[in-house]
């Protein structure tokens, strides 16, 4: 058995592996991550061989998931993925491909395994990012934007008027404070993706995956799939790479 950890900004994801499919665990607000419910959550589970991480988030995190590993399974073998220029048939887009989110190139390997055509790949988390592949696997480069809460905080914090609410309204245009920031917000992210799509072949496959993929998709005016464990397999394509 093997545990693949996605570390975003805002969430810890994970799930275990065996025979090539994917349980996927409860996931973890970053706010919430402490020893103790890291032990919480995985003192249950069968002892892994290996363990394969992606982290974008905070190097303090990172090393208190990987003493907690030690300490639960004492000889786990550690995988911290990193981008690559190149590897599992795609190839990174960046100048500096070292500087590609982690996440984002492991969504790209995923997608591009499952699907084999160019696809867009959009991770609606903390951030927006947006990353095309063409239909030989070359990624095309991509895009970042704020996520639906990061926006929002950043009109709460940057106006002396507008305030933070979490809560959900009808799409469309809004005659009360916290519904027209509730759609405004939602309607940039939708706007970027379908200026993006407008932008490219017809046969382009549209992936959401992140916290916000649900709600996204929902009024996009494009075909979606909605995959929230797209970082995950690109983890499974490492492991099974490394076998
Ligand atoms: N219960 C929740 N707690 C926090 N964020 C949530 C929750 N439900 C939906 N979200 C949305 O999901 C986003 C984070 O998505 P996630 O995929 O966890 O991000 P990341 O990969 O950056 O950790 C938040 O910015 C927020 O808009
Ligand atoms: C863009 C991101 C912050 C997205 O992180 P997330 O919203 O998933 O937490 C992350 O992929 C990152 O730190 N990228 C490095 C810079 C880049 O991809 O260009
Ligand atoms: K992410």
């Amino acid at each position: 058995m093997n545990l693949l950890i996605d570390m975003g900004n805002t969430r810890l994801k994970w799930g275990i592996t065996t025979g090539g499919q994917i349980i996927t665990g409860q996931s973890l607000l970053n706010t919430r991550i402490n020893r103790h419910e890291l032990i919480e959550l995985w003192k249950g589970i069968r002892p892994p061989r290996r363990l394969a991480v992606s982290c974008v988030s905070a190097n303090r995190l990172l090393e208190l998931v990987q003493s907690v590993a030690f300490e639960l399974w004492l000889d786990v073998d550690v995988i911290l993925v990193k981008p690559q220029a190149q590897a599992f048939g795609v190839i990174n887009a960046y100048q500096q491909p070292e500087k590609l989110g982690v996440d984002r190139w492991l969504s790209l390997v995923a997608v591009w395994q499952q699907f084999h055509q160019p696809a867009c790949i959009v991770d609606c988390g903390t951030a927006i990012t947006v990353d095309l592949i063409d239909a030989d696997g070359r990624h095309q480069g991509g895009l970042i934007s704020p996520g639906l809460t990061l926006m929002k905080k950043s009109l709460g914090q940057g106006t002396e008027a507008l305030p933070v609410s979490e809560a959900s309204y009808a799409f469309g245009l809004a005659n009360f404070t916290e519904a027209a920031i509730y759609n405004g917000t939602l309607t940039a992210a939708i706007g970027l993706i379908e200026h993006v799509l407008a932008k490219h072949p017809e046969n382009t496959q549209l992936i959401l995956t992140g916290g916000d993929a649900e709600l996204i998709a929902g009024q996009l005016g494009v075909a979606s799939i909605v995959d929230p464990d797209v970082v995950l397999r690109g983890l499974l394509c490492v492991l099974e790479g490394h076998a």
